[in-house]
Parts: C-alpha cells; structure tokens; sequence
C-alpha cells in the first residue's frame, strides 16, 4: 500500500433515515385507526405501509444503509427482516425531532461520519419513488446546505378566524412562493445534528432546524403523490395509487414477456 492510499479520506457516504417512532395520533383520533397496531404498519395495498416506504429507499443503490428508527419496546419487527442494506434501531424519543437526533447518533455509532449526507424520511410517506429519491440526491449531493422535496402549493390560501359565526375566512394570502415540505430531506449528518440540538425538540422537520441555524435548504419539486399518510381518507388514496403502480408494473412484465421471442405453440401468448 502506497502512503497516498494509506491517508486518503473515505468517500463520503449516503445514509436513510427514516422515523418510524410515531403511533398516528390524529388517524386515531379521526377513528381511522385502532391505537394497538401504529399508523405506520398499517396495512396499506397488501403490505405494511412502512414495507412500501422501506422498498423505495432499497432501490436506490448509492444509498449506503438506511435506518429505521422504532419506538422502544416496539414488537413488530420481532422475527422480521426490514429490507436490503438496513437496519433497525430501538431508540425513537417523544417526538419526531428527537426520534431523528436520537438517530444520527445511532448512524455514527455504525459508522457514519459527521460529513456523511442522510436522507431523512417519513416512515409513513409511503408513495415516495427510487426516482423522486435520485431526483433529490442529483440536486443536493453538491450543495452547500441540503435541501428537501416540496411541493408548490397548488390552491389558493385562505387564513381563518374562528368566532360566534364559526369557523370563516380572515384573507387570502398570496401563495406563489408557498410550497409543502414533503421528505426526504438531505443535510450533512454533523450539522444536522447541532441544528436539532439548537431547534429543539418540537421542530416538526429537519429543514425548520437548517432554518433556525441561519441556513437556506434548497426545494426540490416532489409531487403531490408524495404525500404523508395522517388523516383518514389518506389510506385509501394510498392503497389506491400503490395498487395503480403495481398493475403497471405487472403490465410492463407482461408486455415485455409478450414482445420476447416465444416457443411454438406457447398457450399464454
Ligand atoms: N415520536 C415520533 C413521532 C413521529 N415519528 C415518525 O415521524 C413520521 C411523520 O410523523 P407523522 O405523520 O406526524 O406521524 P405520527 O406522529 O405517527 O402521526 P400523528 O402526528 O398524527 O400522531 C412518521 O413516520 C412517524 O412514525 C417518530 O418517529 N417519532
Ligand atoms: C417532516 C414532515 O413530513 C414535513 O411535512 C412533517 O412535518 C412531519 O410531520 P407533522 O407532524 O405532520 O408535522
């Protein structure tokens, strides 16, 4: 082994985060949910919804590992495998920002380095694609900061007041630079770790912690399919979108197994 070799620095890797601490307190609270089984493993198109989350990040292959981070004392996972390149880790907190800080310290205790990049994701976004994933990875891997999908708000806005005459609109608010954060969200693991340390606790997501910090996290358009499952009509347009992409992946395979040379006298085609 030559010096040069012997000091060079690792390449720097890229790493999942993804929540999975939640129990889904307003599908519960909408009566959508039964509290026993959390929002999260619900079965969503055939699966548990988090299988579908899990499944998406598999595919990406520049991701070196995802971690799935459960609540203490979480049973599901009991006997299961989780997916390819990832791993489980017991130590979600009270609330989200604190089941991801309690993450990142997870992740450099497996090896990561603090200028390692994570993705972190909502176990319960479930509709997210191995390409809305690359299309955040290309926009953010040279960045100074990080950045997040969006998506642009697509309705007018309206604030409200609640009085005697019950709930009615205060105003329209100009909406042309409003947009929706959606996950994942991309920053190097060391400043995000000091930026959530900072934030607080109650920072509803990583961007808001970057933000607080002074910092400009960039805005990647999503899409509106991907949405986080939380009240109860969700289920249903999530079930239903899945299952629209597994008929068209069962398509596609049937079609390219049609256009394939075929034996004589093949039955099924
Ligand atoms: N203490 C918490 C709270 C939330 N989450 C995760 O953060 C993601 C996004 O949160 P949300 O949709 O708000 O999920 P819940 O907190 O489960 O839902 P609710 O706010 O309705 O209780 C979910 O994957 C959830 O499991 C977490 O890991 N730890
Ligand atoms: C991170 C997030 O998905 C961005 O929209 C969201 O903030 C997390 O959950 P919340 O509890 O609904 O804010």
């Amino acid at each position: 082994m030559t010096e040069m070799q012997a000091t060079a620095p690792r390449p720097v890797r890229l790493w999942a985060l993804i929540p999975c601490a939640g129990t889904g307190t307003r599908a519960v609270a909408a009566g959508a949910l039964a509290p026993e089984l959390p929002k999260q493993y619900q079965p969503v198109a055939g699966q548990p919804m988090v299988m579908h989350t899990l499944a998406a990040f598999a595919a990406v292959a520049r991701i070196h590992h995802t971690l799935l981070v459960i609540a203490p004392g979480d049973g599901f996972w009991n006997g299961r495998a989780p997916a390819a390149r990832c791993s489980v880790a017991a130590c979600g907190g009270a609330s989200r920002a604190q089941t991801v800080g309690n993450g990142l310290q997870a992740l450099l205790g497996r090896g990561a380095s603090p200028q390692d990049w994570v993705l972190v994701h909502d176990a319960a976004r479930c509709l997210v694609t191995p390409q809305l994933i690359d299309a955040l990875i290309d926009a953010c891997e040279h960045d100074a900061v990080g950045g997040l999908l969006a998506h642009k708000l697509p309705d007018t806005l309206k604030t409200a007041t609640v009085g005697p005459g019950g709930v009615r609109v205060a105003e329209t608010v100009d909406r042309s630079d409003k947009w929706l954060a959606q996950t994942p969200q991309m920053f190097r693991i060391g400043p995000l770790q000091q930026a959530l340390h900072q934030a607080g606790a109650e920072v509803t997501d990583e961007a808001s912690a970057m933000e607080a910090a002074g910092l400009h996290p960039r805005l990647v358009p999503g899409g509106a399919q991907n949405f986080k499952v939380t009240y109860p009509d969700d289920f249903a347009l999530a079930a239903a979108v899945l299952s629209q992409r597994q008929n068209q992946a069962t398509l596609a395979r049937y079609k390219g197994l049609r256009d394939q040379p075929q034996p004589q006298g093949n039955p099924f085609f």
